[in-house]
């Protein structure tokens, strides 16, 4: 487990990355990509007996450049709570702002690692940073020529022939490609939503739901049902789950996942339920009467009871 530590906290030492190994980036996802690059910069630290950290923005920069219709695959909280769980030493955040962003590209390392620079950097050979991205891997050489620090600038991991980028996963899980994206991810792809009113008609189809609201920035999972697992409460449970707008109940509903959770019956809402994503089953279907909806979904928790 990983201390997370801010540059701006007045306990950060300045030299506290001097000789050290680390992988920068934002990381959205923190996925097989992500990882791999991390893997590298705590490979390198081992050989020299050196600290590992992953350098990262507190909130994501497209939050503030492009925020209309950004789509994320995690909070800021998960994706700092997610890259402390690796096996670095450290995270260390810098606190972004478009003004730290607008630096040119050697005054934005010098106020990264003004205090020392690290002894290895790791980083996917397109990475950009500074003023309107204009740094490069070149610059990044070049600031670190005078300074002791080997940039590594690594092939990306690719599947199938394609890179593996946080833009990829969030187009597979659009599409409802949750099996897709857990292999891009090298895990289920998961949310977090609080449970809220429904209209309270799910259980008197026999199938009580779970109404979570996601925040349009995170509701990236394509509409559909899927067989899922819930975590509630910190249990563990199977979960027959429908996303986007139910089109029969188009006109009165505001819920972007609903959740029926197996062998569950209590109130919670309020609370927040992690849903993880296993299996795509079936679009969302207008069906022409309510038996039809009730007699699909029920085959629907009868192959999540049975299969996952
Ligand atoms: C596994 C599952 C599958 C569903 N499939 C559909 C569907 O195909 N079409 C649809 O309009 N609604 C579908 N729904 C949404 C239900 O219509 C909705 O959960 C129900 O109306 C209860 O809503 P309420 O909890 O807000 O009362 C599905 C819900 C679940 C849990
Ligand atoms: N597939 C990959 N293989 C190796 N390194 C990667 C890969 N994808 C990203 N990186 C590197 O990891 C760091 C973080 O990348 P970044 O957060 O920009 O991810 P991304 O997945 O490419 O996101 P996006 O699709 O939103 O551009 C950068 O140094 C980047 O170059």
């Amino acid at each position: 487990m990983a201390i997370v530590i801010s540059r701006n906290d007045p306990a950060y030492d300045e030299a506290f990355l001097a000789g050290a190994s680390v992988a920068f980036g934002v990381f959205d996802g923190v996925h097989e990509g992500h990882r791999f690059i991390i893997g590298e910069a705590v490979a390198s630290a081992r050989e020299e007996a050196a600290r590992s950290a992953v350098i990262t923005f507190n909130i994501d920069p497209d939050e503030v450049f492009a925020p209309g219709g950004l789509k994320k695959l995690m909070t800021n909280e998960a994706r700092i709570a997610k890259l402390a769980e690796l096996d670095v030493d450290a995270v260390v955040l810098l606190p972004f702002s478009r003004e730290f962003a607008a630096q040119a590209p050697a005054d934005f390392l010098e106020a990264c690692f003004g205090g020392g620079a690290p002894r290895h950097i790791h980083i996917g050979h397109d990475f950009r940073f500074g003023d309107r991205a204009s740094g490069n891997v070149a610059d990044l050489r070049a600031w670190g020529a005078e300074r002791n620090m080997e940039v590594h600038g690594h092939d990306l991991v690719a599947e199938g022939g394609e890179p593996v980028t946080a833009t990829r996963i969030r187009g597979e899980l659009a599409q409802g490609h949750v099996a897709e994206a857990a292999e891009l991810l090298g895990r289920p792809y998961s949310v977090t939503g609080i449970v809220r009113p429904g209209r309270g008609d799910g259980r008197d189809f026999g199938f009580a739901t779970a109404n979570l609201e996601i925040p349009p920035m995170l509701n990236v999972i394509g509409p559909g049902v899927y067989g899922c697992y819930a975590m509630v409460e910190g249990a563990r449970y199977k979960a027959a789950v429908s996303t986007g707008v139910p089109p029969m109940f188009a006109d009165r509903t505001t819920a972007n996942i609903e959740v029926h959770i197996l062998d569950f019956d209590r109130d919670i809402y309020g609370q927040p339920i992690e849903v993880e994503f296993i299996e795509w089953l079936r679009p969302m279907i207008d069906f022409p009467t309510v038996d039809e909806l009730i007699e699909t979904t029920m085959g629907n928790i009868a192959w999540v009871r049975e299969n996952l």
